[in-house]
């Protein structure tokens, strides 16, 4: 049981971008492997962690689409797919680090990797390995955000840490307001109300509704997944 935290299973929503070279898109094979050596820390500290990866280092679909070329719900099918790509390269590099982790997709690849099921994803858990949960929530014009939290809610996870660019909830934009302050901790009301774009009003819905926290961390050293859930670095906490 991890000493400092008051979670134990806990769903890590990694951003697309997270996955790529830091001024790139695409896979980027040493942040994979560093991300992986994280999350296998996180472990050694008695966490249980499921992870959603977004498909921002590739394509999202509402971008796409804007040009006209493709519509929105095909567009989002290409941004599903782009998570599953995601997701393959984290179990990869997870498996290289040592950590026994399987995907399974939302939309369902069965010669490529398991399709989404929640009693077995929950044993998988329950045994100690990863799951990487693949595909959103299998819907066009949802976000890997809402699909983080619906798979938290269904699998018991204790909270959502969304590990990302900033290293916490801001009162505006911190890329764009220079002025915008951190908070230490907010409600879901709170965060739905102010329009906090750091996550979609639909995540935040359904993390209400469940009654699930979401902890918003940085990725970027000396900030990690592990440094934010046992307490080593600055987060905010979005809880009832
Ligand atoms: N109120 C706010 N507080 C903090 N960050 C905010 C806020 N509003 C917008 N942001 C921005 O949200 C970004 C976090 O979103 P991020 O790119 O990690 O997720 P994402 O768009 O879900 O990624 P992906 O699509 O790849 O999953 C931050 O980099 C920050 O600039
Ligand atoms: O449930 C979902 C989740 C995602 N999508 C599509 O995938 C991309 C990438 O996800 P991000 O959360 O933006 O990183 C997203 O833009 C959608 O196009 C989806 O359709 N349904």
């Amino acid at each position: 049981m991890p000493e400092k935290a008051p979670f134990r299973r806990v769903l890590v929503k990694l951003s697309g971008e997270a996955l790529a070279a830091p001024d790139g898109y695409w896979l980027h094979p040493p942040t994979l492997a560093s991300l992986a050596e994280d999350i296998a820390s996180t472990i050694r500290h008695g966490f249980e962690i499921a992870v959603v990866v977004g498909g921002g280092n590739m394509i999202r679909g509402a971008r796409i689409s804007q040009a006209g070329w493709i519509d929105r719900a095909t567009g989002d099918s290409l941004g599903m797919m782009a998570t599953v790509m995601n997701s393959l390269a984290i179990e990869t590099a997870l498996n290289a680090a040592g950590v026994a982790a399987r995907t399974m997709s939302a939309v369902s690849m069965p010669t490529i990797c398991e399709t989404f099921a929640r009693q077995p994803a929950l044993h998988h858990l329950d045994k100690g390995q990863v799951v990487v949960l693949a595909g959103g929530t299998g819907n066009p014009y949802f976000t890997t955000d809402t699909a983080a939290v619906l798979r938290a809610a269904e699998l018991r996870c204790d909270a959502v840490l969304k590990a990302t660019q900033v290293d916490g909830v801001y009162s505006a934009d911190p890329k764009r307001d220079p002025n915008a302050r951190r908070y230490d901790r907010l409600s879901h009301d709170e965060a739905i109300a102010r329009d906090l774009k750091i996550m979609d009003t639909a995540a935040f819905a359904l993390a209400r509704e469940s009654r699930l926290s979401i902890v918003v961390g940085s990725l970027h050293p000396p900030s990690s997944v592990t440094a934010i859930l046992t307490g080593d670095a600055p987060s905010t906490l979005v809880a009832p």
